[in-house]
């Protein structure tokens, strides 16, 4: 398609039962896989399931009959993507809906339905089983083998979804089934002695107006009366039992046969989405297949037809065309005989005595019956090779694929297809949408020009175009469209009658092949020259593939040159006027070549182009990578840049924070602490107070009246400074053991240093009583040396100059050894005496200053001073004087000694006196 530029064809044909279905599916899933990808050929895929379950049906030779024929036109886009589709369906096999031979079954629909229909369903639009319905009932059948209905019920609902069914609509179509299948079980009664009959008011009648959405009334009408024009007058015919029967069954197949074109239509909308009109479509054609039964109908005569013109369009191509090809372009070839079912053909179609024609004239005559139409064909073919007249009502036809010969029972009826216009009223009176649909299209059918036929009596029934006729028009049609695609046939062979795997028929698969022409293609495709281009194409194609460039470039010479580089046999090959025609398979060899070389081009190309590409990249990234390292850089910093200003600013709002958490927490310890101290200060004054505060509280009492009503907060508030202040004072008093504890170290210290001051002023006063002895000692012998020495010695100095004569010193010392020796010594123990004296003193002093001090210090008696350090001053002022005093005694002493020396009384003394002192010495 895309190579060309021409839309193909696929046509498939065979026999019933011989795979077309199944061959038209593998096609479709083939074009959705190579030109899938938008999600369309999903739907297209699906509407399989939809039309197989509204258009097939169990027959005795196929459990998956096609009872319509079908044409799929796959859309393309310029890049051979599919975009979307379009079906076309042909002459639905109405009659099996009200009636179908033993062993077959209805449309699988029916049974699908009634087998998987879940509950809710069921009970909207009052579904029973299969076999609680006439038109099911009938034929016996109810289930094929091997497949679950129930199960494809759901495929069905499933694809319905798909291709966008909308929920309500498939329940409209559910319940336009279910009607269909309640109509076939409206039964009748005589209602006088004249037959006529009127239907019984029963669930039958009530659920069909239920489901299509009528009155009782108007649908018993419309069943059992016929509305007539006579002249001017309207009259109304009452019906006779198969005239109701024919009514009924005819409104059930109209009902259905709109219902299946209404799908159709829904299924095209769906596909037609999206779908871009660029003229590229590859059509699949699935036709039912040529039928010979032992009785053989109108369904069969019009599928035995169109069958009849998908062979002449076969023959057309294969052999007509190809031949005359031939001839035109002068080419020397050897002609092949065909089969050509011309003369079949013209017997259908010639006008105005061909069969379709004459059952078109039959049908207009209100007294034509099937049997006047069967001696009409007698008289007026008896003479055409292809038609041979049968007793009574039958006929035969010679067909392309055997002899037929059909039974014209029913032929006129069929053809007419009549709904009359009571029904059709019925149907655009209900309430639900789809009848009103279907009516609303059989009207705008009955408007069309007319060559059906005139009811009798010249009644208003609605006049249409003949089933033949409009078969034939949409045949021709199909042909047209057929006509303008390259066309490719597929002949499906069946291998036996029995629909049973691993059987072979020889003789029924060489009958086959005999009747579709294929042994005639085999050998024109041997003799001939099936693959042909003309001369520019050819030269076009091939000519890159020259290794040397030919002097003249017309298109012949450069094709010539090509075929003898490849050494292209010439019994394989014709030269024409305008094209050359090659033998079977000789192309192929061209092609491959040419395939060959592109593909090497192509790899040569995209190693190049992937080389400069790739080189293009590095240098991109590169540029990039720098780019993209700047532009980060940059922004980076900007982010840092913030990031800082952030930080910083954090911080500051981190201190104010910290700050005033911190002011806050100062301020509250500050005001507990007030609380506290106002609280304790409070109970201390209202304690030390405590007969005023009794007062007060006395006229508190007094005061009831006077009620505060404190707020819950207050107390609160109140509750938590109290809190607040016992933590306070627990700390307080924490701290209160604490120096509690220092003060009994103190203490105990202290009293360390009383005991040591007191060990101190006992050997004080052991060394004063020690000196005062030892003074006293001194002076008692003093006093008595100086008594014996008065009695010895002159008695002239007076008493009172021996106390101050040891001050005058050397010189006084002078006139005693110059003189007599009395006053020095009484000079010595005046200076004794003071020093004793002096002694006496300072010891007092020195006693009463460390016992004040022992009594300030502990706390005995209050005084401005420090009593540690007054303590150690006095010890100093104590050290100083014990020296000042010792040197003093040790002066005396000389000077004692000095006398001693002069006065051997002395020594006595000096020994007496000195030896104790020198045993009490001074620390
Ligand atoms: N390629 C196949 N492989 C396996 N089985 C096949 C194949 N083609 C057909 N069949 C079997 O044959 C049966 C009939 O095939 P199909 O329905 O395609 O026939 P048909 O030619 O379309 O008949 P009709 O004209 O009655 O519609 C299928 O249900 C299937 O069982």
């Amino acid at each position: 398609m895309i190579r060309d530029e021409v839309n193909q064809s696929i046509i498939i044909s065979g026999e019933s039962g011989a795979g077309k279905t199944e061959t038209a599916k593998i096609a479709m899933q083939y074009l959705a896989a190579l030109g899938g990808g938008s999600g369309i050929e999903y739907e297209i895929l699906k509407t399989n399931p939809i039309l197989e379950a509204f258009g097939n049906a169990k027959t005795l030779r196929n459990d998956n009959s096609s009872r319509f024929g079908k044409l799929i036109e796959i859309h393309f886009s310029e890049t051979g993507k599919i975009s979307g589709a379009k079906i076309q369906t042909f002459l639905l096999e109405k009659s099996r809906v009200v009636q179908c031979m033993e062993g077959e079954r209805s449309y699988h629909i029916f049974y699908q339905l009634c087998a998987g229909a879940p509950p809710d369903l069921r009970e909207k639009i009052c579904l029973k089983s299969a076999s609680e319905y006439k038109y099911l009932r009938q034929s016996n059948c109810y289930s094929i083998n091997g497949v679950d209905d129930a199960e494809r019920f759901y495929v069905v609902k499933e694809a319905l979804d798909i291709v966008h069914v909308s929920k309500e609509d498939q329940e409209s179509v559910f319940s336009m089934l279910a009607a269909v299948l309640w109509l076939g079980n409206i039964s009748f009664i005589i209602v006088d002695n004249e037959n006529h009959v009127e239907p019984v008011t029963d669930e039958s009648l009530t659920t069909v107006a239920k489901l299509i959405g009528c009155d009782v009334g108007a649908l018993k009408l419309a069943l059992s009366t016929r509305k007539m024009r006579v002249g001017n007058d309207n009259i109304v015919q009452k019906l006779k039992l198969s005239q109701a029967i024919d009514t009924r069954d005819a409104l059930a197949k109209s009902i259905y046969a709109c219902l299946f074109e209404w799908l159709v239509e829904q299924i095209n909308k769906s596909l037609a989405v999206g779908k871009r009109r660029t003229g590229r479509s590859i059509s699949i054609l699935d036709i039912y297949g040529f039928e010979s039964f032992e009785r053989n109908s109108f369904e069969q005569f019009c599928i035995n037809y169109a069958n009849e013109r998908l062979q002449q369009h076969f023959n057309r191509h294969l052999f007509k065309l190809e031949q005359e090809e031939y001839i035109q372009d002068g080419i020397d070839w050897a002609r092949v005989d065909f089969e050509d079912n011309q003369d079949c053909l013209n017997l259908f179609e010639k006008k105005p005595l061909g069969l379709l024609s004459l059952l078109d004239e039959e049908s207009t005559f209100p007294n034509g019956t099937d049997l006047t139409f069967a001696n009409k064909l007698k008289q007026h073919l008896h003479s055409n090779s292809c038609f041979r007249g049968e007793r009574d009502k039958a006929f035969t036809v010679c067909h392309y694929a055997g002899e037929v010969m059909y039974d014209t029972t029913g032929f006129l009826e069929k053809n007419r297809d009549l709904l009359h216009l009571d029904s059709i009223q019925l149907l655009s009176s209900c309430s639900s949408h789809l009848p009103q649909i279907f009516a609303s299209r059989m009207l705008a059918q009955s408007e069309k020009p007319v060559v059906g036929p005139l009811y009798k009596a010249g009644g208003a029934d609605s006049q249409k175009l003949s089933v033949a006729t409009k078969f034939k028009g949409q045949l021709f049609q199909l042909m047209q469209r057929l006509g303008n695609t390259t066309p490719h046939f597929i002949r499906c062979i069946k291998p036996n009658n029995s629909q049973s795997p691993g059987s072979y028929e020889q003789g029924l698969v060489l009958q086959q092949l005999r009747c579709c022409g294929v042994l005639e293609v085999v050998r024109i495709s041997r003799s001939g020259f099936p693959t042909r281009m003309s001369h520019q194409k050819f030269a076009r194609r091939y000519g890159f593939l020259l290794l040397e460039n030919v002097a003249s470039q017309d298109p012949l010479s450069v094709s010539v040159a090509i075929l003898h580089q490849f050494n292209i046999l010439p019994e394989m090959y014709q030269v024409g006027y305008t094209k050359l025609f090659f033998r079977t398979g000789q192309i192929g060899v061209l092609e491959d070549t040419r395939n060959r070389t592109l593909h090497g081009i192509l790899r040569v190309q995209s190693s190049f182009r992937g080389h400069q590409a790739r080189r293009h990249l590095r240098a991109l990234r590169e540029g990039i990578a720098t780019l993209q390292s700047v532009i980060r850089g940059e922004k980076i910093r900007k982010e840092y840049a913030v990031l800082l200003q952030r930080q910083r600013a954090a911080i500051v709002i981190q201190r104010q924070i910290k700050s005033r958490i911190t002011r806050k927490k100062y301020k509250d310890i500050h005001e507990a602490s007030i609380i506290i101290q106002s609280v304790v200060r409070g109970w201390l004054v209202r304690r030390c107070s405590g007969n005023i505060g009794l007062m007060i509280s006395g006229g508190i009492k007094g005061n009831e009246s006077d009620e505060v009503v404190v707020k819950a907060s207050f107390l609160a508030e109140l509750q938590r400074r109290v809190l607040k202040a016992e933590a306070a004072l627990r700390e307080k008093e924490e701290e209160n053991d604490i120096l509690h504890q220092r003060l009994q170290q103190y203490e105990s210290r202290w009293s360390e240093y009383e005991l040591k001051m007191k060990s101190m002023e006992e050997v004080w006063q052991k060394q004063m009583r020690s000196l005062q002895s030892s003074l006293s000692i001194a002076k008692k012998s003093l006093a008595i040396d100086d008594s014996e020495r008065n009695s010895d010695a002159s008695v002239n100095a007076p008493s009172d100059e021996r106390d101050y004569s040891w001050d005058t010193g050397s010189n006084n010392r002078g006139q005693e050894s110059n003189g007599h020796g009395v006053k020095p010594m009484s000079a010595g123990l005046s200076v004794i005496s003071r020093l004793a004296e002096e002694f006496e003193q300072r010891s007092q002093v020195f006693g009463d200053d460390a016992k004040f001090l022992v009594e300030v210090k502990s706390g005995q008696v209050e005084a401005s001073l420090n009593p540690d350090r007054e303590l150690r001053r006095l010890k100093q002022m104590f050290e100083a004087w014990k020296k000042d005093y010792g040197a003093r005694l040790r002066e005396t002493k000389v000077i004692l000694n000095k006398l001693g020396n002069e006065e051997g009384a002395l020594d006595r003394v000096k020994k007496k006196w000195w030896g104790r002192r020198n045993s009490a010495r001074f620390t």
